[in-house]
């Protein structure tokens, strides 16, 4: 054999460490999860990622080759969290409620914790026309807008193990939120009209708004809206005086909830 087939042959062996290490470490990840679960301990530790982080760059600050292994590290991270969002939600998380509510805030901050895709169906709309939603409405009208709504709906039951966050008038009709159920998890974020006009009170992109944005104006509408709100949903959250951690970590514990 030459060198070349030996150093090969060395490197298919170090491959098969990577991989009985890499199995290893997900099984793990698992008993971890299984841990937190029975003992009732909150699932998102932010702060947990950052120590291990902080470990690693300790560890190989002299390494020449410290750039490339914490990259790697950051994709096994990454897949970590993928093995626990499989285990944990079979479904889409499916976002709704009123405009402030926190559903593209918190959806980003799941997403981010759970490596899941995310649809911000906003923004889907938008780059799709090619135009801001305050344009779509004055260009043409609210009617089109909810029926593009409706279409990304029906398209997104395709879609699994995505969070999905709606804008809010998307279930505001019966047929969305049928779409919503095929394949999801409907989570109904709620806030006060207080709390709502804070959130809002300095954004130009909610049309729904104009010459509505006050406590009065917002309570109003939200009197209209929230029978339906409340219908569509399969979990309540308030959000008024919770951090986004707070928010995220009571959601994630009632969707489990809702497996037992
Ligand atoms: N739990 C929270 N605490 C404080 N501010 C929040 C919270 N959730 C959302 N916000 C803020 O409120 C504003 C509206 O939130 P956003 O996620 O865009 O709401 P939605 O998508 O429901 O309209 C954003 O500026 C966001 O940073
Ligand atoms: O409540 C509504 O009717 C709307 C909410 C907006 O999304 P956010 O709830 O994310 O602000 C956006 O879809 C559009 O301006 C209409
Ligand atoms: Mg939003």
């Amino acid at each position: 054999m030459n060198d070349l087939e030996l150093y090969r042959e060395q490197l298919a062996l170090c491959d098969d460490k990577i991989i009985d290490a890499l199995v290893e470490r997900s099984m793990i990840i698992e008993k971890i999860m299984a841990y937190k679960e029975e003992y009732g301990m909150p699932i998102l530790q932010p702060g947990q990622e950052a120590k291990q982080k902080r470990r690693l760059e300790e560890k190989l600050s002299d390494n020449r080759y410290k750039d490339e292994i914490c990259d790697i590290f950051h994709c096994i991270r990454k897949n970590s969290k993928r093995i626990q969002a499989r285990k944990l939600f079979d479904y889409n998380i499916v976002l709704i409620g009123f405009m402030g509510a926190g559903k593209s805030t918190i959806s980003d901050y799941l997403s981010t914790m759970f490596a899941m895709e995310i649809v911000e169906m906003d923004q889907v709309i938008a780059e799709r026309e090619e135009m801001s939603i305050p344009d779509i409405f004055e260009t043409y009208g609210e009617e089109y807008f909810r029926n593009l709504e409706t279409n990304l709906l029906v398209e997104m039951q395709e879609k699994k193990n995505t969070v999905i966050s709606c804008g809010g008038g998307a279930a505001l009709r019966k047929n969305n939120v049928q779409e919503m159920k095929k394949n999801g998890r409907v989570v109904l974020l709620t806030a006060s009209p207080q709390v709502i006009y804070e959130r809002v009170k300095d954004s130009n992109d909610r049309p729904v708004l104009t010459g509505r944005k006050n406590v009065e104006g917002i309570s109003e509408l939200m009197e209209q809206r929230c029978e339906k709100y409340e219908a569509a949903a399969d979990i309540v959250i308030q959000t008024d005086n919770k951090t986004v951690l707070q928010i995220c970590e009571e959601l994630v514990q009632r969707l489990m909830e809702m497996d037992e």
